[in-house]
């Protein structure tokens, strides 16, 4: 998490703890001010579609799973469509056809901050408002459909 603008972080040596010192207004505080806007951790759905060149090419669908990486992403284009058409629901979807074990879950991951998901997935989710679903989104697990939910 990035400071706003004049804010540093200090050491207390009184109390063998770090503190914020805004170097404009002189101001200090104990806890980390935040950029307006900025969120600290999200909550997501996904769908995801393995393919053979995923880190695990295997599923609770599909034990050994064979398709491309093109084929993964033409199957998840037609689930976007059909959720953009508003025909599906991301959670119906992902419970029938999600390659991630949250598929029991309806594709829900919970709440996560930065530094917990692979990075691409992690920069999509937070560049989603509240309600927004991505374009599909590469990890090394495979190609995702990502629902901001929180
Ligand atoms: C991150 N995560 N949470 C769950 C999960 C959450 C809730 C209930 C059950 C499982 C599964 C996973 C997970 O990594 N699953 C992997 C697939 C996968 N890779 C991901 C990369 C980023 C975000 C979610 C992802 N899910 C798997 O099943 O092979």
């Amino acid at each position: 998490m990035d400071l706003p603008e004049n804010w540093v972080v200090r050491h207390s040596r009184t109390y063998s703890k770090d503190y914020y010192f805004n170097t404009v207004t002189k101001e200090s505080r104990w806890d980390a001010p935040t950029v307006a806007g900025e969120v600290d951790r999200v909550r997501a759905s996904h769908l995801l579609v393995k393919s053979k060149e995923s880190r695990r090419p295997s599923s609770w669908r599909e034990e050994n799973i064979t398709r491309t990486k093109e084929e993964a992403l033409e199957i998840l284009t037609e689930y976007q469509k059909k959720i953009e058409a508003g025909q599906e629901t991301l959670s119906a979807l992902a419970t029938h056809f999600s390659d991630c074990s949250s598929a029991k879950r309806g594709g829900d991951l919970g709440y996560f901050e930065r530094g917990q998901m692979q990075k691409p997935f992690e920069d999509a989710t937070f560049a989603l408002q509240v309600g927004e679903l991505s374009k599909p989104v590469w990890t090394d697990s495979g190609v995702h459909l990502i629902l901001r939910t929180a």
